[in-house]
C-alpha cells in the first residue's frame, strides 16, 4: 500500500515575476506530524509554503497536497504569513483578526454560528490572547502579534497549517506556546509545515526540508541536519552554531 504524502512535488520552479526563487525541485513531505523548512535569508522557504497553499502557481513543475491539486486543498490549508499587512488605521481588534480565520472555513457571506464562536474562544485561548481581545491590532508589540495571527490560523480548523517563521522574534514564553499548539495539532492528526531559522527547532521536527534555491535534502532530521549539508548551505559558519543539532556522517569503519 502506497502511503500519502501530505506534499508531493515534481521538478517544481517557481518565480517572482522574473525572479527565480526555486529552481527546478522534487521532493516529498510526510502527512502528519511537523515539517521544518530551513535555509539561509532568501533561500525559498516562504515562496515555497507560497506555492503549497495555492497563493503562488508553479512556473514549471506540479504540486500535489494529499494526492490531490493544490486548488482542490486550498480550502483545508491554514496559512499564516511572516508579516500580515493591514491597511494603516484599520480599527480591528485582536478578536477581529482571529474571527476573519473562520471566514475563510465558512465563507465570507454566512453568519457566525456557535461554531465559529468556540473556534475562535478555543484558539485565542490556546494562544493564551484573550487578555488582548480588544485591543487593536496595531497597539500590539510583534511578539503578541505573532501570537494572534497563530490564532487565526488555528481558529481555521484545518487539517494542514503552514505557518512562515512562527517563533521568530518571540520570547521563550510565546514560544512554548506556539510550540504546544504546533504539537496538539498534530495529536489531533493534522499536518503543520513551518519555516525557521532556528536549527534546534528543526531537530526537533518530524521532517526537515533544506533549502538553498532548490532543494538540498529533505528527510529525518538526522539525515537532513547534517555537518555536510549545513556547511554547504551556510558555510563554515554552521560549525560555530550553538545548536546541539549538527549531526556528523557516520565513520564507514565503525
Ligand atoms: N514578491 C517578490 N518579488 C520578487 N522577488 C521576491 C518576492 N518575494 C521573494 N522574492 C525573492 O525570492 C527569493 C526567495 O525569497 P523567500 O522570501 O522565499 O526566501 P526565504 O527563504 O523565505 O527568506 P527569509 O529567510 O529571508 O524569510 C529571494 O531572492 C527574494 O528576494
Amino acid at each position: 500500500m502506497s502511503t500519502q504524502h501530505l506534499v508531493q512535488a515534481e521538478d517544481i520552479v517557481l518565480m517572482h515575476g522574473s525572479h527565480l526563487a526555486l529552481d527546478s525541485s522534487s521532493f516529498t513531505l510526510p502527512a502528519g506530524g511537523v515539517t521544518a523548512v530551513i535555509g539561509p535569508n532568501g533561500s525559498g522557504k516562504s515562496t515555497l509554503l507560497q506555492a503549497i497553499a495555492g497563493i503562488l502557481e508553479p512556473s514549471a513543475g506540479r504540486i500535489q497536497v494529499l494526492g490531490a491539486s493544490v486548488e482542490q486543498m486550498r480550502p483545508r490549508i491554514s496559512y499564516v504569513m511572516q508579516s500580515v499587512v493591514y491597511p494603516v488605521g484599520t480599527p480591528l481588534t485582536v478578536r477581529d483578526v482571529v474571527r476573519m480565520g473562520r471566514f475563510s472555513t465558512r465563507g465570507w457571506f454566512k453568519p457566525f454560528g456557535a461554531d465559529d464562536r468556540k473556534a475562535v474562544k478555543d484558539a485565542m485561548g490556546l494562544m493564551n490572547i484573550e487578555d488582548l481581545a480588544h485591543r487593536h491590532l496595531e497597539e500590539l508589540s510583534g511578539g503578541q502579534r505573532q501570537r494572534v495571527y497563530v490564532a487565526q490560523g488555528v481558529a481555521q480548523g484545518h487539517e494542514i497549517l503552514m505557518l512562515d517563521e512562527p517563533m521568530t522574534g518571540l520570547d521563550i514564553v510565546s514560544k512554548r506556546i506556539i510550540d504546544d499548539v504546533v504539537h496538539a495539532e498534530t495529536e489531533h492528526g493534522h499536518s503543520v509545515v513551518l519555516t525557521t531559522h532556528d536549527l534546534d527547532e528543526a531537530a526537533a521536527a518530524d521532517h526537515v526540508l533544506l533549502l538553498n534555491g532548490s532543494v538540498v535534502a529533505s528527510g529525518p532530521p538526522e539525515q537532513v541536519l547534517t555537518r555536510e549539508h549545513l556547511e554547504t548551505v551556510y558555510g563554515l559558519g554552521a560549525l560555530h552554531s550553538p545548536a546541539s543539532a549538527l549531526v556528523d556522517p557516520p565513520h564507514e569503519n565503525c
